[in-house]
């Protein structure tokens, strides 16, 4: 299996080393070269399987030759041991038709831990087995970071630094990422949004000094593996509700695009999948593109969904690519347009994209009251990321089609405005109920490549 940049210039790497190079040479994203398809067949015998074992039987086609299938069976078994639940995502039903897929039993509390546990032990295998150490570095809303630390704590081939905007994130996401005592996880605040941090990791990527000087990987969504892991629980949920036999929608609260997108793999791998919503909040420039107005990029502005307070929106480029028939070449010159502002999709790349993906955005009072409204009808407490997304599902879902709406934050990482809406303050699980006692420690940094870069190369284990 090999894998391409996006845009078309970047050399063609194996799973492995696209997974520990992050962002392609070229600026591109990697996408696997060809995608691999399962028959129906195939589908419908993972009924009754374990979440590991679905996992194992989505996931091995992409890796190759890069893990053995005992390696990669005992890797999975390691990644989703920690997790709170049984079924690892189970499926509840909030209305006749509409089921919630709660991914936020893993240690983190985000559906980011599916994906996270998992590549730190596809790291940790690879690196020792490489004898190669790496700095990785993150960019977050709240939920990547704090997910990455709690993955990569303590392994001793990694350094991870998250940038985080300081500020802009809640004091549960920002204690799980500030009161690690591990000396190899490093919490940075950066004096700017979202974007800031992710354009500045983005920089030091295309900084091949500091790159190479640094041994630079990435475990955001850039990272194909990450997107990888989040295709399992699209096929664990879809077969619950009858897949391959029916067809199945979904309806997933959206910033980087990567875990939607996640849903466009699953469906190309053979998944039947009618339709996958798009649900942003204010910061709604994936609903405006959808919608025909082109990508243009706004300001973000702060809601009580912070995690989505997205404006560029990294993984857009990969369906970019395929909407405009895999031409790296087109792709390459929209995300240079994106440099000055925005570019205006063409008629047939937005015919490709709203075939698959549809779109809706949700104000803070409508999150808010969705929040009362599903507490009210059907007892679940949402957080208010996965209300917007039920919000969006309850628009958009026709009759005859299960709708399926990813919940991918517990309500507890974000208690003030869960308590604003429902009057119920949710409470940590008793394994971290002493996250308000721990000490923090995290370093305030400028929106400043340079500072940014020198704080990195001054803090790696020599
Ligand atoms: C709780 C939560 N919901 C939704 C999202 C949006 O997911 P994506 O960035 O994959 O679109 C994020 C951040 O990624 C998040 O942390
Ligand atoms: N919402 C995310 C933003 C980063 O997304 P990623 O999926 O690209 O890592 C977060 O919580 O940090």
């Amino acid at each position: 299996m090999k894998y391409v940049s996006t845009r078309g210039q970047a050399p063609v790497l194996s799973f492995e080393e696209a997974m520990l190079t992050g962002l392609a040479r070229d600026g591109g994203l990697y996408l696997p070269d060809t995608i691999p398809t399962l028959t129906p067949e195939e589908i419908a015998a993972f009924e009754g399987q374990s979440y590991e074992e679905v996992a194992f039987r989505v996931m091995r086609p992409f890796i190759g030759d890069s893990f053995t299938d005992g390696e990669f069976r005992e890797i999975i078994a390691r990644a989703y041991a920690g997790f709170g639940h049984a079924a690892r995502a189970p499926l509840v039903e909030l209305a006749p038709g509409h089921f919630l897929l709660e991914l936020f039993h893993g240690p983190t509390l985000a559906f980011k831990d599916f994906a996270m546990q998992l590549i730190g032990q596809l790291f940790e295998v690879a690196l020792k087995r490489r004898g190669e150490r790496v700095t990785i570095v993150g960019a977050t809303s709240g939920d990547t970071g704090s997910a990455a630390i709690e993955a990569f704590r303590g392994l001793e081939n990694v350094d991870v630094f998250i940038l985080f905007p300081h500020g802009r994130v809640s004091e549960v996401q920002r204690r799980q990422m500030t009161t690690p005592a591990d000396a190899n996880v490093h919490a940075l605040a950066l004096e700017g949004d979202f974007d800031d941090c992710q354009a500045r990791l983005k920089d030091m990527f295309n900084d091949f000094d500091f790159r190479d000087g640094v041994k630079l990987a990435g475990v955001n969504s850039i990272n194909w593996a990450r997107v990888l892991a989040q295709v399992v629980y699209y096929f664990t949920s879809a077969v619950a509700l009858g897949a391959p036999h029916r067809k199945v929608s979904f309806t997933v609260p959206t910033g980087n695009f990567g875990d939607i997108f996640a849903g466009f793999i699953a469906k190309q791998m053979g998944l039947p999948i009618d339709r996958l919503v798009v649900a942003t909040n204010q910061n709604d420039i994936l609903h405006r593109c959808l919608s025909g107005q082109g990508y243009f990029k706004g300001e973000t502005i702060p809601s009580i969904s912070p995690s989505m307070d997205i404006q560029v929106s990294s993984n857009f480029e990969r369906a970019l690519y395929y909407a405009y028939d895999r031409d790296s070449g087109a792709v390459a010159q929209l995300m240079e347009e994106l440099k000055s502002g925005g570019f205006t999709v063409s008629q047939g790349a937005l015919q490709a994209l709203n075939e698959t993906f549809s779109s809706g955005r949700v104000s803070e009072e409508e999150t808010l009251a969705t929040i009362q409204a599903t507490l009210a009808s059907s007892g679940e407490l949402l957080c208010p990321h996965s209300a917007v997304g039920v919000k969006v599902a309850e628009e958009t879902r026709v009759a005859g089609t299960p709708m399926i709406t990813l919940a991918t934050a517990h309500p507890a990482k974000f208690p003030d405005a869960v308590e604003k809406a429902s009057g119920i303050r949710p409470p940590l699980p008793p394994r971290m109920a002493d996250l308000y006692d721990r000490s923090e420690r995290v370093t305030r940094i400028a929106n400043d490549l340079a500072a940014i870069e020198d704080h990195i190369k001054g803090h790696i284990a020599r």
